[in-house]
């Protein structure tokens, strides 16, 4: 028996409309990122998927994603877990600058670099490996162990946070992960074996 965890990064918010960096800094969704979480929750609801476990990270952004996905399935009364080791990787000095200012200040090449590469960080802030080191510990310990049990875990989250999970089910390389970007509100699925193993990649 298999387990199924369903990824999903949360749509459209303020600051990826304007443009800026985000990290742990707190805006919420915009009419498109509403559109787009409601979308997902009617892809899994169309699907017939029910989670036993919901996930969250401690920003509104990615709440909000799950709450209106519930709403969308039809689903009331659900113990929500919220944790900040689901957080957006901290992007330190860079929060709230606009990403294409940072490109003409420090070069294409090394924003590119602060943005997906898995061990250089941002000025302050989090790499991917830095993310990794408090994103995994917890899936491991709070999630890993249901997904084994032959439970559905949902979890809405973030783009960085999310990669840093793909990376780690997909077993991909550091030169691998700089390639993977996850879109707003398009759902992961994938099927998790009894000792924790990827056992399918579900098209969603
Ligand atoms: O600003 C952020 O927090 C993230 C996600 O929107 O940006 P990036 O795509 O650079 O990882």
């Amino acid at each position: 028996m298999s387990g199924t965890l369903i990824l999903v990064r949360h749509g459209q918010s303020e600051w990826n409309l304007k443009n800026l960096f985000t990290g742990w800094r707190n805006p919420d969704l915009t009419e498109k990122g509403v559109e787009e979480a409601r979308a997902a929750g009617k892809l899994l609801k169309a699907r017939g998927i029910v989670p036993d476990l919901y996930y969250t990270s401690a920003l509104k952004r990615a709440q909000s994603t799950l709450d209106l996905m519930l709403e969308e399935m039809g689903i009331e009364n659900v113990t929500i877990i919220r944790d900040q080791a689901l957080n957006e990787r901290d992007y330190g000095d860079l929060a709230g600058l606009n990403k294409d200012d940072a490109r003409a200040k420090w070069g294409e090449e090394q924003v590119h670099i602060w943005r997906r590469s898995y061990d250089v960080a941002p000025p302050g802030g989090e790499s991917l490996k830095d993310t990794a080191a408090r994103t995994l510990p917890y899936y491991e310990a709070e999630i890993l162990p249901h997904l084994k049990a032959g439970k559905t875990v949902l979890i809405a989250a973030h783009g960085n946070s999310l990669r840093a999970m793909v990376m780690d089910i997909e077993g991909l390389s550091p030169e691998e992960i700089v390639k993977r970007e996850i879109a707003t509100g398009e759902p992961t699925i994938y099927r998790i074996g009894a000792k924790g193993e990827l056992a399918e990649k579900v098209a969603a």
